[in-house]
């Protein structure tokens, strides 16, 4: 092993593998100072060859994207020959083993975590991001059951106008819009609340509207949906609410897909619910907790101003996520305190 896991070792315990893609690996890994369990995305650059932009990519977008609906990114490092990338760690696991276990989920159970989905998707479209690549795999949930959307690599800023298909293929076809099945120029924004609604189907009815094992059989079936009035079979269980925001959703025409802004106000969403849906970011990076950043600072032997203006430059260096760490043993009810 080269000497980069020593720069990883002198703070974090590393642990077993939680999974591996196209990108490396995730690691299990416990933060010393805190004890408490995260998770390492280690990328090794060589071997990620030309996909090295999709990791700048995730990185912007996790640096930039703090929310209580986003796997929280603490600290990353970059050594010569990989980048570490520490976040919160999930203890519940990817959403879509959940579904599976329960074959459906109740409509009622479904709105609880579609919510949750459509807060995460309102923040990121409103930060000026599309995620491009939403899928049950990329939801984990953490051990309240709580949601928390990943993988930003194929993220990108829908402001920068009309993508085309060929440049950024994207994620996994039972998810993609048809503009992208079709390469014809696409909305990043339009194609997440496309895979929204495949998602919305697939929470609902335990399966895809558009499924084959055939890439090519696939493909038809989404483009032949294209083609002829957009007919899916709807399960006979479904209530008209969730039919018609379904509907809503995987709408063929771009245009005249449901926009995110009338998806918080749809009464499918707010069905029993008496609070308009909160997606907004419960997190303002202006605001430094003083008792965590006076914990931080006995142990740094620094001045609490001299710690909050070192906080407030989120240098996502250890500090940042012990601070993190810190936050979150607050927000349990645990002792804020360092060894
Ligand atoms: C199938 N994918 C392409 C990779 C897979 C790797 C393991 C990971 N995981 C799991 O699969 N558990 C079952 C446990 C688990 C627990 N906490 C996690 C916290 C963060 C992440 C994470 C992973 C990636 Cl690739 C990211 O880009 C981000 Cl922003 C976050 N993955 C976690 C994770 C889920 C994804």
């Amino acid at each position: 092993r080269d000497n980069s896991y020593a720069a990883l070792e002198s703070e974090y315990i590393l642990g077993e593998e939680l999974g591996s893609g196209g990108f490396g690996k995730v690691k299990l890994a416990t933060h010393i100072l805190t004890g408490h369990k995260v998770a390492v995305k280690i990328i090794d650059k060589v071997a990620i060859g030309d996909d090295l932009p999709r990791v700048k990519t995730e990185m912007d977008a996790l640096r930039t994207l703090a929310h209580q609906n986003i796997c929280r990114l603490y600290h990353y490092i970059e050594t010569a020959e990989k980048f570490f990338i520490i976040m919160e760690y999930c203890s519940g696991g990817e959403m879509f083993d959940y579904i599976v276990k329960k074959e459906r989920l109740e409509e009622s159970e479904a709105r609880h975590f579609f919510r949750q989905i459509v807060a995460a998707i309102a923040y990121v479209h409103s930060m000026g991001f599309a995620h491009r690549d939403m899928k049950p795999e990329n939801l984990l949930l953490t051990e309240d059951l709580q949601l928390k959307l990943i993988d930003f690599g194929l993220c990108a800023k829908p402001d920068q106008g009309l993508q085309n298909h060929l440049e950024t293929c994207c994620g996994s076809p039972a998810y993609a819009a048809p503009e992208l099945i079709q390469g014809t120029a696409y909305r990043g924004n339009e194609a997440d609340i496309w895979s929204m609604g495949v998602l919305l189907y697939a929470l609902l009815c335990g399966a895809l509207p558009f499924e084959d094992e055939n890439i090519q059989q696939l493909y038809r079936k989404i483009s032949c949906f294209v083609l002829s009035i957009g007919k899916y079979e709807e399960p006979e269980w479904l209530s008209s609410a969730s039919r018609s925001l379904l509907r809503s959703m995987l709408q063929v025409e771009p245009r005249r897909r449901i926009k995110i802004e009338d998806m918080l106000i749809h009464p499918w969403i707010n069905k029993k619910y008496t609070q308009p849906l909160k997606w907004k970011t419960i997190y303002d990076k202006n605001i430094i907790d003083e008792e965590c950043a006076r914990e931080l600072a006995t142990y740094h032997r620094m001045s609490l101003d001299e710690m909050v203006t070192t906080l407030k430059k989120w240098k996502f260096d250890y500090t940042t996520a012990t601070y993190f760490l810190l936050l979150q043993q607050k927000r349990k009810g645990r002792p804020v305190i360092l060894p």
